[in-house]
């Protein structure tokens, strides 16, 4: 995908949870546009829908309402296994947990990444490179265990980028780092997205995280309007 396809789109998207207790509206109506190449965080208060959001900017999950469009492709009327092949080849995921794979070495969990979304591709030049790139070369033959959290979280956004995403998503990417490390992990992101020339949307409670991208967009608590609401 060339820059401008990277655009992400939002459109007055409804999420509505059914639980045995009566239903959550997770999101009301909410609407985002992201250009191609651009940095948008997303804050607001504690359950009002962002890890929601970013769910469905992934493609995890259908909008009971509205409408998802990555590029030119509008992945909210996918079918599921349209939505994992679009998610495997397009889209970068870095959450709050690594998520690495505790028996593969930094290096072999970046290779296995590419060779998902890439099959067939040749894998080892690319996560050399990117490596390199990063300052995590001195790393690549170490188990995740081996590694500080902040090193561990550069490694899980090496993973992110190496297949060149058109768009990069963080839900909560800094949470359980101290404030160096936080600032680490942001720049490794940034510096990653703009080698790539890829849309990043993350998730932050954090101020100094959310003033690297080029917009905040502040997410209200939807109107607990359902007949009946969880209030947990
Ligand atoms: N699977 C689910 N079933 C029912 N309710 C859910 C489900 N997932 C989320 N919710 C509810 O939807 C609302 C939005 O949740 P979400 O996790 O998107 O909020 P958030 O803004 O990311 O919160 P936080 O900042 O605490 O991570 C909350 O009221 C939550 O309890």
């Amino acid at each position: 995908m060339s820059l401008s396809e990277n655009s992400v789109s939002a459109h007055d998207l409804v999420v509505v949870y059914r639980t045995a207790r009566g239903t959550v509206r997770a999101l009301n109506h909410s609407s985002l546009v992201v250009e191609g190449g651009g940095t948008v965080a997303i804050m607001g208060p504690s359950g009002c829908g962002k890890s929601t959001l970013l769910g469905l900017l992934a493609g995890l999950a259908r909008p009971t309402s509205g409408t998802v469009t990555i590029g030119g492709t509008e992945i909210s009327s996918l079918n599921e296994k349209a939505r994992i092949r679009f998610r495997r080849e397009n889209l970068g995921m870095v959450y709050q947990q690594d998520n690495l794979m505790p028996h593969l070495t930094v290096e072999e969990n970046v290779g296995l990444q590419l060779a998902i979304a890439r099959p067939g591709q040749h894998p080892d030049g690319d996560v050399h490179a990117l490596l390199e790139h990063l300052g995590l070369a001195v790393l690549g033959d170490r188990l995740p265990d081996q590694l500080s959290g902040g090193q561990r979280q550069r490694a899980a956004i090496a993973r992110a980028v190496i297949h060149r995403p058109a768009v990069i998503l963080a839900d909560e990417p800094t949470g359980s780092l101290d404030p160096d490390n936080a600032e680490r992990a942001i720049d490794t992101l940034i510096d990653s997205q703009r080698a790539i020339g890829a849309t990043l949307v993350l998730v932050t409670h954090d101020p100094t995280v959310a003033a690297r991208a080029d917009r905040i967009i502040a997410l209200e608590q939807p109107a607990l309007n359902d007949a009946a609401t969880d209030a947990d």
